[in-house]
């Protein structure tokens, strides 16, 4: 669709815009994508803080949407150069059932990819994540790998089987026949855990220290290490790639990229530190202060709970036997294939990317539910 001659009025639509990642790449594109004439965001619930957007030239539009609904998709795509699908169920911690998720994460994809088909929109980014590589059910360890490295990518869990086909099916609809004739041209980033401003685990573990008389008790080995990314360099790879896309199809068609940027290596609870320490919490305990085998059995029974409960209330806390495995797993990466391919740097410093979100953190002092 895209061609020189529209090359400053491009329409871009970012499906999930108003999540925690969306909301990033919104304010990054009009921040950053000089060539922006409207920017479609939709989302099935959309958030007030767009009322107030910083939107200069660009014309923004809202779009309250279901991408499990192929018309609303195909309506919202009529007409946009560029799609970056961010939308997504993320749920392990057993909130939705496996259909949910896989009818939202998969069936939802496929309709961004059919909508662009139909309406002749010939770029599409999606949001994959870590996880359609692993860590896998096995518990192997992914240490320092990169878009290359070989791991048995197994999955049991609804989340990442369902990020894992939606990838596949972006990948595999590289280069099909747009409306018009152009090919789309696709391709996927995993963000390894991504955190910063508005991320929701995040609040809740420091409302959990705030409960517990400002401390957190280790429960993860420290010599696990857990990749992290900070949202703005997430949002960064999207508006870039988005971009790139579009001037090199042949390159960036079909490939994956991992995220990443300066954060450092380090268990998910000791990086979780590095903001929630400067904000009054202190991590007890050097090494963990339960067994392995305790924590499992406390997460087997979280799950139990959940079964039990499950026709009263929804009981879904962090610990399940899910989450405990991930925690527990080293998966890092180390890779510049993003850079090599489209020139990525990350934006953000890992100091500016902490600071960052310590001021978040501290700006919701008081407010603990
Ligand atoms: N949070 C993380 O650490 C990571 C997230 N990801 C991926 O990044 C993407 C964004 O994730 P987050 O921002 O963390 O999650 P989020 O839950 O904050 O954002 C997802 C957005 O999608 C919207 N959405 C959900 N179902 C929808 C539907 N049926 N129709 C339209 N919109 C719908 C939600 O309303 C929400 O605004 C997801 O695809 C996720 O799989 C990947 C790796 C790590
Ligand atoms: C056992 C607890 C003791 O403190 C800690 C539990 C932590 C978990 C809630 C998180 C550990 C790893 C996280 C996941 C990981 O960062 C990769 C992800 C990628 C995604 O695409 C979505 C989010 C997530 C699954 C993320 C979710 C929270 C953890 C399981």
């Amino acid at each position: 669709m895209a061609d020189s001659a529209q090359a400053q009025e491009l329409v871009y639509l970012v499906t999930g815009g108003c999540g925690f990642l969306g909301e990033h790449v919104v304010r990054m594109l009009l921040q950053r994508e000089p060539r922006l004439r409207e920017l479609r965001v939709f989302d099935l619930h959309l958030g007030p803080w767009l009322e107030e957007l910083q939107t200069g030239p660009v014309q923004v539009t809202a779009i309250q949407g279901d991408v499990t609904q192929a018309h609303e998709v195909t309506a919202a795509v009529a007409g946009a150069h560029v799609v970056i699908h961010t939308a997504g169920l993320v749920d392990v911690f057993g909130r939705a059932s496996s259909e949910t998720i896989h009818e939202v994460n998969v069936q939802g994809t496929q309709n961004v990819i059919e909508a662009c088909v139909q309406t002749g929109t010939q770029f599409l980014v999606y949001t994959s994540s870590m996880e359609v590589v692993g860590p896998n059910i096995k518990g192997h360890p992914f240490y320092r790998g990169n878009e290359d490295t070989p791991y048995e990518a197994a999955h049991r869990h609804p989340y990442p089987r369902s990020k894992a086909l939606a990838e596949q099916l972006v990948l595999e609809a590289n280069g099909r026949k747009v409306h018009g004739g152009l090919p789309l041209v696709t391709c996927a980033l995993r963000p390894t855990g991504i955190y910063g401003e508005g991320h929701q685990i995040m609040r809740d573990i420091y409302y959990q220290g705030q409960r517990l008389g400002g401390r957190l008790f280790r429960a993860i080995p420290a010599s696990v290490e857990h990749g992290r990314v900070y949202v703005g360099n997430v949002a960064w790879m999207h508006v870039l790639v988005a971009r790139e896309l579009q001037q090199q199809a042949a390159l960036l068609g079909g490939q994956v990229y991992f995220c990443y940027d300066s954060s450092p290596y380090k268990s998910y609870e000791d990086f979780n530190m590095e903001i929630l320490g400067p904000c009054g919490l202190r991590l007890v305990g050097a090494r963990p202060l339960l067994p392995y085998w305790l924590l499992m059995f406390l997460a087997l029974l979280n799950a139990l709970l959940q079964w039990l409960l499950r026709p009263l209330l929804l009981y879904a806390p962090l610990l399940n036997p899910y989450t405990l495995a991930m925690a527990n797993t080293t998966f890092t990466v180390s890779t510049n294939k993003a850079q090599r391919h489209f020139g990525y740097e990350p934006l953000f410093s890992w100091e500016d990317s902490r600071n960052r979100t310590i001021r978040w953190v501290r700006a919701m002092d008081g407010s603990a539910p």
